[in-house]
């Protein structure tokens, strides 16, 4: 893997919009020092909430918007006014898509396809995200999960070396966002650099090698989906634990560093247990009210709690 030149090289990313009316025409800085790399034959993900600066960042890395500062090197060139031949070597899904809206999928697909010198196997990606359903529909008659396979299957047309993939999933009913993961896999497997951008934290644990966590444009955390909830682990030894049961039960008084929330009715989550005994506080209560849970789990520290974590340091630091 150190071998491997990375496919894209961002450092100290910055980047100014405005000037804003609201702020007495003043600029905002959105991009404050983002750095990263991807490489080839991986996933590279930025994880963040919205607004974090997520796709401005993948804006200048694709050569779309002028930096205000940093640089970015893609496929060892700078993108912005890249010339041709770099371009037809990236492939790019835009969160909106981005399609002609009159047109219809695969006429679409193919003149896509005829732009570049070594296309891919259009007929192949057409029938892997199952496009020919809706061949004879326009893109503006699309729903939002068919106008984002076309999307995908736009960015894989050129046969790039790189693909920006901005939020992949979103839309997608689980069937196709199955065909949409397995696809990605697969790319990732024939050697190509994928960067995706994502705010859903399922997406980024299943898919990713590397994660870039980015909060208020700059980069807050990074590392391999291991690592990280690894870390996390270790920086902080209690645990979460599920339950289901009747809804909006009363809660009951627990110890201080306990906290009882029911984020769904009858879905409760109890955090921050350290050991047997917030147990017995618990089961007290059940015990009390004659309460029998529906299902119970202890749940390993997934990327959410470390994404959440983060987001409350950043809460507090401010
Ligand atoms: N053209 C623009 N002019 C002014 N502000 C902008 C412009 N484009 C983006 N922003 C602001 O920059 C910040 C970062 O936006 P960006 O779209 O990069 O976030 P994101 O992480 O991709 O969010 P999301 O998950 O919601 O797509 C936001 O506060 C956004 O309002």
């Amino acid at each position: 893997m150190s071998n491997v030149s990375p496919s894209l090289v961002i450092e100290d990313l910055l980047k100014d919009f405005g000037p804003v009316p609201a702020l007495d025409g003043r600029m905002v800085r959105v991009l404050n020092g983002i750095s990263l790399k991807a490489n080839p034959g991986a996933v590279t993900t930025l994880l963040g909430s919205n607004g974090a600066g997520k796709s401005t960042t993948l804006a200048c890395a694709q050569g779309l918007l002028r930096p205000d500062g940093g640089t970015t090197r893609l496929l060892g060139k700078d993108p912005y006014g890249a010339s041709p031949a770099l371009r037809s070597r990236v492939g790019v899904m835009l969160q909106d898509g981005g399609l002609p809206p009159s047109l219809r999928p695969i006429a679409l697909l193919r003149h896509v396809a005829s732009l570049y010198r070594r296309p891919a196997d259009i007929n192949s990606l057409i029938d892997r995200l199952g496009i020919d359903e809706f061949s004879t529909t326009s893109i503006r008659r699309l729903s939002g999960g068919q106008k984002q396979r076309v999307a995908l299957a736009a960015a894989l047309a050129g046969n790039p070396e790189v693909v920006f993939l901005d939020e992949p999933s979103a839309g997608l009913d689980p069937q196709s966002r199955q065909v949409v993961f397995d696809l990605i896999t697969e790319l990732r497997g024939a050697g190509l650099c994928i960067v995706l951008t994502t705010h859903l934290m399922e997406d980024a644990q299943r898919l990713s090698d590397y994660v870039y966590i980015i909060d208020d444009g700059k980069n807050v955390a990074e590392g391999t989906v291991a690592a990280l909830t690894a870390r996390a682990a270790h920086d902080s030894a209690a645990q979460a634990l599920s339950f289901t049961a009747a809804a909006q039960m009363e809660m009951p008084r627990l110890p201080g560093h306990l906290l009882l929330v029911e984020p769904s009715p009858g879905h409760y989550r109890l955090e921050g247990v350290r050991d047997a005994h917030d147990l017995t506080a618990l089961t007290s209560w059940w015990a009390e009210r004659g309460i029998l849970p529906n299902s119970l789990t202890m749940q390993p520290r997934s990327l959410e709690d470390v994404f959440l974590e983060i987001a409350d340091k950043g809460n507090d630091a401010n």
